[in-house]
């Protein structure tokens, strides 16, 4: 790609550091180098020199480094400035590039450049954005699996086998006077049968990726004066939320990252749910519902000495939640030695523990008592299966989860439509299912696509 031009950003982050880099990526990139350090710059070699402004002034004392096109991040030449990090000084050297010819870089156009080149599939550059935001050391490490190219790999062997089913569905159509049977029909189902079972073990894998990209989505739920706020408050360990005595205090989303143990969990306060109040605390409760339809888990806390009173309540706004987590709060009220309500005795079955949830936990968000055994149980939770280093789980996005989803649909109606030999039908929906997983490496794209996965970047990476 000759006619691209060369691009230029400081690729360290915003504010001093010890060191920061101005980077630059196109065909001139060398030529830009050597004028701002006045020296032949040799590949792959650190170079001690002066950067020097147009008057031949030293601007910094620093590195120049060298990659020749095609190894380098971009596959493109790629120069690095690597002077002192400053903001003043980098920002002035960054000037310097521009003067000789290089033009500012969009945010995430080095990965976009990666991408064109060669170099990363879509998936991959993703992958270097995640690793960057990521929050926790799981979810750094599970981005850097994906970087490694683990997720696209296990994609691009669904979609071969994809391709390889496709070629014999498209060769049986042109004997189409012949009973698909007679040409291989049966190892045909089987195969797409087996093309099936990994597209849905991937789609499961996608699914906990995100999770651990996005970190656990957990919404605090349950009726007013319950002590939800003052429960966030405990987890984030400090006052976000507004508490007071007046049930309906709480009427938006309220949204917090806590971390526990360094496991990351995003932990979203909710209105109480009850019947009647007034408009704005319908629309709170509007939006508790909302959030619920996106929460992987529903924290309910109810009152300990009326738990089941708050029950009906929550009933069908938890309805569907993956996972619950019960607590029966302001534990420091009841008497000394008092059992728990009996759960389940209030006629509102779906509103109580269902069979897989763990029992209630008895705490006080005020005191603090009990709430270690909560942070037990939502770093376990958050934690997920991926307790160790070798399990091997990977980033995701909702981008490749609704894209296998819409992958794994396809492929149910090819083999729907094989088993009526409806031919022409299923060689349509696989081939909808193979551009689908294209998609997500980005074998099949759309340039709007592109503009959006790499506006989300930061400017440098
Ligand atoms: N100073 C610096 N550190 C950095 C980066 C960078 O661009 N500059 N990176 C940027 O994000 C990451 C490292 N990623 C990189 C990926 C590929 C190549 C590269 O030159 N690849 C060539 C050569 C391969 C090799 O020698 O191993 C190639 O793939 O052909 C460099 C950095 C993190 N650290
Ligand atoms: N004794 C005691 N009081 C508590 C406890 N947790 C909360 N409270 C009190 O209960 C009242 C309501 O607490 P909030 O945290 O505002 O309750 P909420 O569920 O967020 O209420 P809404 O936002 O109105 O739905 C406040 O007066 C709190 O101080 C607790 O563990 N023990
Ligand atoms: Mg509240």
């Amino acid at each position: 790609m000759t006619d691209r031009d060369t691009i230029a950003a400081i690729a360290t982050a915003a504010g001093a550091g010890g060191v920061g880099i101005v980077r630059l990526s196109g065909p001139r990139a060398r030529a830009i180098g050597e004028a701002v350090t006045a020296r032949a710059l040799r590949p792959r070699h650190a170079h001690h020199a002066r950067f020097l402004d147009a008057a031949g002034e030293a601007i910094d004392d620093g590195i120049a480094l060298y990659f020749a096109a095609p190894a380098s991040y971009t596959g493109e030449d790629v120069v690095e400035l690597q002077g002192h990090g400053g903001t003043a000084v980098l920002q002035v050297l960054l000037a310097r590039c521009r003067e000789l010819g290089a033009r500012l870089a969009r945010p995430g156009e080095f990965s976009e450049r990666a991408f064109l080149e060669g170099r990363l599939d879509l998936a991959q550059a993703e992958a270097v954005a995640d690793l960057v935001a990521a929050g926790d050391a799981r979810a750094a490490r599970a981005a850097r699996r994906a970087l490694d190219g683990e997720f696209s790999q296990r994609v691009e062997a669904i979609a071969a086998e994809l391709l390889a089913i496709r070629v014999h569905v498209e060769a049986a159509i042109d004997f189409a006077d012949e009973p698909l049977d007679t040409l291989g029909g049966a190892a045909l189902r089987a195969r797409l049968a087996a093309t099936g079972d990994a597209l849905d073990a991937l789609l499961a894998r996608a699914e906990h990726g995100r999770r651990l990209r996005d970190g656990l989505h957990a919404v605090i739920v349950g009726p007013p004066n319950a002590g939800k706020s003052s429960l966030l408050n405990a987890l984030a360990g400090s006052d976000r939320a507004i508490v007071t005595d007046i049930a309906g205090t709480t009427r938006d989303l309220l949204h917090e990252v806590v971390r526990i143990d360094g496991v990351e969990l995003s932990l979203v306060d909710t209105a109480g749910l009850r019947d009647g109040g007034d408009a704005i605390e319908r629309e709170g409760m509007r939006r508790a519902h909302a959030e619920l339809q996106r929460a992987d888990l529903a924290i309910i806390v109810l009152d300990a000495r009326d738990p089941a009173g708050g029950r009906t309540a929550v009933a069908d706004a938890i309805a569907g939640v993956p996972q619950r987590v019960w607590v029966h709060n302001k534990a420091d009220l009841l008497a000394a030695g008092e059992p728990a309500s009996p759960a389940g005795n209030d006629g509102a079955p779906d509103a109580t523990p269902g069979a897989s949830d763990e029992p209630p936990l008895r705490l006080s968000a005020l005191s603090g008592v009990g709430l270690d055994a909560l942070h037990a149980r939502l770093k376990a939770l958050a934690a997920g299966d991926d307790i160790g280093e070798g399990t091997g789980a990977f980033t995701a996005r909702s981008r490749h989860v609704d894209t296998l989803r819409q992958a794994a649909v396809e492929l149910a109606a090819a083999r729907a439509q094989l088993s009526h030999e409806s031919l022409d039908l299923a060689a349509e929906a696989l081939r909808a299912a193979h551009d689908a997983l294209g998609e997500i490496t980005g074998r099949v794209r759309a340039d709007d696509l592109l503009g959006h996965i790499f506006s989300s970047f930061c400017v440098g990476k």
